[in-house]
């Protein structure tokens, strides 16, 4: 059986209507490919706490969580993820690489101009047809 994983990404709008993009490092699983900055939800954690902890971790900043956007459910070759998606604002820092190769802002409509990891895609769409 597949290992699942419960993991938590942001999607962090800033003043410009721009989003959050971080590119996954070569170190990383799923290597070099686009994602939302977050990851896994630790046991006894709550979705929304699992969510400000990474961002502190992984990019330096503090985050109010706005709402719950789309969750989708997607099998790699090795492992299930669980993917819940949460739109956020930085209330405190500015977005610092620490685990990623790169970190970018760009509006909605440039959103597939990227690769992203698979099980992002279907959260990449639903933001284009938002608006
Ligand atoms: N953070 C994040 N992870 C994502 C997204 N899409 C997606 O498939 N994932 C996958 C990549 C990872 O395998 C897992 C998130 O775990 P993580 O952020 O702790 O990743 P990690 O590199 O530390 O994982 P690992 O190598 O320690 O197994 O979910 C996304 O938008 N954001």
């Amino acid at each position: 059986m597949k290992k699942e994983i419960n993991v938590v990404a942001a999607i962090i709008e800033n003043e410009h209507n721009e989003i959050l993009c971080a590119l996954r490092s070569p170190e990383m699983s799923i290597p070099n490919m686009w994602e939302f900055p977050g990851g896994k939800v630790e046991k006894d954690e709550d979705i929304f706490s699992a969510l400000k902890r990474e961002i502190q971790e992984e990019l330096d900043c503090t985050i109010d969580i706005s709402n719950q956007f789309i969750s989708n459910t997607h099998e790699y070759e090795t492992f299930i993820v669980h993917l819940k998606s949460i739109k956020c604002k930085i209330i405190h820092g500015t977005p610092k690489t620490s685990e990623h190769s790169s970190l970018i802002w760009l509006k909605r409509e440039n959103l597939p101009s990227l690769v992203w990891a698979p099980a992002d895609v279907p959260i990449v769409e639903e933001l284009m047809n938002e608006k």
